[in-house]
């Protein structure tokens, strides 16, 4: 597919692919060898169609009182995006709050949380809380942790010649994507964890998939609203095996309405990335060509729908896939080119179907604009972004 973050070349999913072969010493480069990455060869069936439950939607009482206590402060990162959470403990919140927390996400869409005791719990401790928000995603060729495969591991430390052959033909390091999007059931709730990392970069942004929609003139985003896209897992699977990588899953093709409503708030969003999308369905080349680079374009560019996290060691960031776009940012290298140590791990729980707003009998013209408004909670519901 064509470029989606200006380097004039083929994209590619490279940045995170290993950077440790087997038999490195892992304990030299990590304070926590447990989540060095591994590439023990399992093979993985295709994930099954599984019932899934939103767990925002049983909250009844948007103050959110069983997650928001008395010690917790809430900073808003932007106005509208993105908020930090200090004086939560994830590992120790009840159901009702877990519940909560899915709540505040979908409305915030991403929020970190500092100091947080979970990530020295282990990787356990860490795969069942994440299990509460759904199905875990299994990684099909990126590292993971021996025993626990919903763990997607990113380790950087050196890999200079990786990082100039990865840099090459591009002019940025950034990979905008939605997380394992190719998937029936793309996972909703996603939480990474820094376990060690630079002082200073390796920020992660944020874009407001809805606030990008919204941005749209009413007559496109009508034609959107029926338009559907082919997500695709082939080019990250057969890219990984020439670089002498495994592949622990067949290669997945699946198509995704372009514009999917958010369960939760019913906002409806964009469901387009650079890595995965190979094409709008029923257009032309060309015009799929140019309706993709407008929107990804118009996503990384709207600075003004967009959040950047700022990590600390033990900082958790949990965020909503379904209503945004991200970037890693490698930008922690020395003056030879050579990454500062960066290690996180990454697990998706996997949601919906994603909804369209047009279904698809409708498409076929018996009707033009759906209004799929999902399960309400849509608009103001009081809760104020900081406490
Ligand atoms: O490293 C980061 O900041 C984000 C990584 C990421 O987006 C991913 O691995 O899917
Ligand atoms: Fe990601």
């Amino acid at each position: 597919m064509s470029d989606s973050n200006g380097s004039g070349g083929p994209i590619s999913y490279d940045i995170n692919l290993p950077y440790v072969s087997e038999g490195t010493d892992a304990s030299q480069s990590t304070r926590y060898p447990e989540y060095m990455p591994n590439f023990d060869k399992i093979h993985f069936d295709p994930l099954k169609p599984f019932d899934f439950e939103d767990p925002a939607l049983r909250v009844q009482d948007d103050s959110l009182p069983n997650l928001l206590t008395a010690d917790v402060k809430l900073t808003p990162i932007q106005p509208r995006i993105g908020t930090v959470a200090e004086g939560v403990q994830l590992h120790s919140l009840s159901d009702k709050a877990k519940d909560e927390l899915a709540y505040l996400i979908a409305k915030r869409k991403v929020v970190a949380f500092p100091n947080q005791d979970l990530i020295d719990a282990g990787p356990a401790a860490q795969q069942e809380f994440m299990e509460y928000f759904g199905k875990l995603n299994y990684q099909p060729v990126s590292g993971t942790v021996r025993g626990h495969p919903g763990f997607h591991i990113i380790h950087r430390d050196g890999n200079k010649e990786d990082i100039a052959r990865f840099m090459e033909a591009r002019l940025t390091s950034c990979l905008w994507h939605q997380d394992v999007s190719y998937e029936i059931q793309p996972p909703g709730y996603v939480m990474l964890g820094l376990l060690d990392g630079p002082e200073v970069g390796g920020d992660t942004v944020f874009a407001s998939t809805g606030e990008a929609y919204r941005r749209l003139s009413p007559m496109l985003r009508t034609f959107l609203d029926s338009c559907s896209t082919l997500h695709s897992s082939s080019k990250m699977i057969a890219h990984a095996k020439a670089l002498g990588g495994i592949a622990r899953k067949d290669p997945v093709d699946t198509v995704h309405p372009l514009v999917r409503v958010h369960p939760v708030t019913g906002e409806r969003c964009l469901f387009l990335n650079g890595e995965f999308v190979t094409k709008i369905v029923g257009l032309k080349e060309a015009e799929s060509k140019m309706l993709m680079e407008f929107l990804l374009n118009h996503m990384m560019m709207g600075h003004d729908f967009q959040a950047r996290v700022r990590w600390a060691p033990k900082t958790i960031v949990m965020f909503d896939n379904r209503s945004m776009i991200h970037s890693a940012i490698v930008d922690y290298l020395d003056d030879d080119g050579a990454a500062q140590l960066r290690h996180i791990f990454r697990l998706c729980a996997m949601a919906e179907k994603p909804i369209p707003v047009v279904e698809p009998q409708q498409q076929n013209g018996k009707a033009t604009s759906g209004t799929n408004s999902a399960n309400g909670m849509n608009g103001t519901n009081g809760m104020n972004s900081t406490k």
